[in-house]
């Protein structure tokens, strides 16, 4: 007949470190498993070998399997603009994969729930995320950066036009999700300082804001309205980043300042507030982005700015 040892030797076998708490009880086997550090798929995967393993053995008749993670300490930031079109969905992207190879563990939030364009960013339009009971699980891509957007759940080209309380719950699933061991969640924020933003912001307290704007005072008008909304919601400003600065003709190689130069840099010194860098309009960017092949995934002259960004957040981070 099977006894504890039998049990745990098997075990050894399929989860070897990661099972504790082995009971045998009238041919039924409980334990705890280490699931921290799986995703989703592998966590599956060692409970069926698990309990296929025992069940094999003589005169069990039951395995129940609790499973335990260590928790994880997720870290939330939140780009944002006053205005659409300044560049913040394309700056999170490159951000999250400049991380990444930073060494962090990132995940991407669209909670552009109005207009979300990660999908077609991350290269993974077309993919419905799966679900663990009642939270999504995040749907993978080649840069593995997992992300969850609306853009997955509604049809392409399809109109997403909720109201506010409808919107904000489609973001609580986003952020509420199967996120695993990913530690820094990059939320793609709605461009504007309504309500959706306001909520997500009191319910889930993103340790800093990215605040993106293009040069010109118009849009440096409503950054300056986006800064005071997270103000508001008690959430440190991280910096400003100036997006779209001068332009170098890919034909002669002069720069110009279409949107005008430095504005968003002396904004930032003016509002006290960090300035990250700046990114140059550029029509690369634009179409390798839109593309679904970042610039910051090369080793592109391109994807520089975003590095050189993404290591001054790095180093916020650090001194939290
Ligand atoms: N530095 C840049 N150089 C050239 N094109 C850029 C640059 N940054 C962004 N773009 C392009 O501008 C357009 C708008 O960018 P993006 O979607 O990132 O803005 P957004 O602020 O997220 O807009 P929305 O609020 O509408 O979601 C995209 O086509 C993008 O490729």
């Amino acid at each position: 007949m099977t006894d504890i040892s039998m049990i745990e030797a098997a075990l050894e076998e399929v989860a070897s470190g990661r099972f504790s708490a082995v009971r045998l009880d009238e041919g039924r086997v409980s334990l705890v498993l280490n699931v921290g550090g799986l995703d989703v798929r592998d966590r599956g995967q060692i409970e069926i070998a698990v309990k296929g393993k025992l069940r094999e053995l003589d005169g069990i008749e039951k395995v129940d399997v609790v499973m335990t993670a260590e928790k994880v300490e997720r870290r939330l930031i939140a780009v944002g603009s006053g205005k659409g079109g300044v560049g913040k969905s394309t700056l999170s992207t490159n951000l999250a994969i400049a991380l990444k190879a930073l060494g962090h563990k990132v995940g991407m939030v669209d909670a552009d729930i109005y207009g979300p364009s990660q999908p077609r960013l991350l290269n993974c339009e077309g993919r419905k995320p799966e679900a663990e009971g009642k939270q999504l699980i995040p749907v993978p891509n080649e840069y593995d950066i997992p992300v969850l957007s609306m853009g997955h759940l509604a049809k392409p080209g399809q109109a997403i036009a909720w109201r506010g309380p409808m919107a904000g719950k489609a973001l609580e699933q986003l952020i509420d999700a199967h996120w695993g061991d990913t530690e820094l969640l990059i939320v793609d924020m709605p461009p504007g300082t309504g309500d959706v933003q306001l909520s997500m912001m009191q319910n889930h307290k993103p340790v800093g804001a990215l605040i993106v704007s293009t040069p010109q005072d118009l849009a440096l008008m409503d950054a300056v309205r986006a800064v005071d909304l997270f103000e508001q919601a008690q959430i440190p400003i991280i910096g400003m980043v100036e997006n779209m600065a001068g332009y170098i003709c890919p034909h002669c190689g002069e720069v110009s300042d279409p949107f005008g130069a430095g504005g968003a840099e002396a904004a930032a010194k003016t509002m006290g507030m960090a300035f990250m860098g700046r990114v140059p309009l550029d029509i690369e960017i634009r179409k390798s982005s839109d593309g679904g092949t970042p610039p910051a995934y090369s080793e592109s002259l391109q994807g520089k700015a975003f590095h050189d960004i993404a290591k001054r957040l790095a180093a916020w981070l650090d001194n939290q």
